[in-house]
């Protein structure tokens, strides 16, 4: 058989150790679903130097002053967002949203305000199977992708402080939101056209599901685009904010740095609402109840819709 057999492989991705045995295969032998599945048991394995806590290095908002685009923040912004690198407690935010839809940009961003890690789910794959997700796919099939890209995701959740930006197709899987649920989920929400103008002429090594929609055809990538997100829209809507991509009214595109300081706001109005809906829950009295009987906080970043982890992962 042609290929690599089984190998070791230890890398860093984003300040944590990946380690994975794989067999790849390259060759027409036996096919390397069945090694891979076994491989990719406890991918990645992380242990990880914590980042450095919030406050030691510069301030949010002096942090964006030098950024173009960004207007400089006033100080009472200043001490909002310093509020808010407070409340949030080192909640994981995950970013969904369709190929193109700008979570890798906008989350490298996001994470070097919060001062947080940030990984890339597609990356990690890659780096660590030392394949392309469209290698992954056309050796191994998108099942096998799949579920490497549900234990990776699995892995990640057990990290605060992290800013996850997860591969298009990630909503699909209920495991991957019992996962998700453990931090605050961004959908980062754009027209087919707006994805496929940014998409058309790309390499496609990490997006497989593109790889036969013609190169010159921007109409045949935005119909692909469009049966996509339509199959998937409601699950993309289960998340617990939702960035447009685009102006409703003018169709203007927001440049990556608008869409992070969105998504801090709307993280500040999460966490308040949160705050407030904890609040009213105390005041709130059931007569007859035991006095041993205790109120439950709910969960505090997926509200009614997700599996109850809450705040405050793993440190
Ligand atoms: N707000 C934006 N305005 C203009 N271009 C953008 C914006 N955000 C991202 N882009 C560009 O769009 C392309 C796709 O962005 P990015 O890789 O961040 O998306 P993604 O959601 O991570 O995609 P995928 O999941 O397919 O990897 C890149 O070329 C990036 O430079
Ligand atoms: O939308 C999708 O299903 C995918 C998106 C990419 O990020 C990769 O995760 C992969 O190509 C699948």
């Amino acid at each position: 058989m042609e290929g690599t057999e089984l190998r070791q492989c230890s890398r860093r991705v984003g300040g944590v150790a990946v380690r994975w045995t794989g067999r790849q295969n390259r060759g027409t032998g036996p096919a390397g679903v069945a090694a891979l599945r076994a491989s990719s048991r406890g991918l990645p394995s992380a242990r990880s130097p914590r980042p450095a806590p919030l406050g030691q290095g510069r301030r949010w908002g002096h942090r964006l002053r030098g950024r173009p685009g960004v207007v400089a923040r006033s100080a009472r912004a200043e001490r909002e967002t310093d509020a808010l690198l407070k409340d949030i407690g080192g909640t994981a935010i995950y970013l969904v949203g369709m190929m193109g839809s700008g979570k890798s940009t906008v989350g490298k961003l996001l994470a070097e305000q919060l001062q947080y890690r940030f990984f890339d789910t597609d990356d990690v794959i890659e780096k660590s199977l030392g394949a392309s997700v469209s290698q992954i796919f056309e050796e191994n099939g998108e099942e096998v992708f799949r579920d490497v890209e549900a234990r990776v995701l699995q892995e990640l959740s057990q990290y605060a402080r992290s800013v996850i930006s997860t591969g298009g197709g990630a909503v699909l899987s209920r495991e991957n939101w019992g996962n998700m649920r453990h931090g605050i989920v961004v959908w980062l929400n754009g027209k087919p056209e707006t994805l496929a103008s940014r998409i058309k002429g790309q390499e496609k090594d990490n997006r497989p599901l593109l790889s036969d929609v013609g190169e010159e055809s921007e109409e045949e990538l935005v119909g692909r685009m469009s049966g996509i997100l339509e199959d998937r829209q409601k699950f993309y809507e289960e998340a617990d904010i939702v960035v447009p991509l685009e102006d409703g009214q003018t169709g203007e595109i927001f440049a990556p740095e608008k869409m992070m300081g969105d998504i801090l706001e709307m993280l500040a109005k999460a966490v308040q609402d949160k705050k407030k809906e904890v609040e009213e829950k105390k005041d709130f009295t059931v007569e007859g109840l035991p006095d041993s009987m205790e109120v439950r906080e709910p969960y505090a970043a997926g509200g009614d819709k997700g599996a109850p982890k809450g705040f405050g992962a793993k440190e």
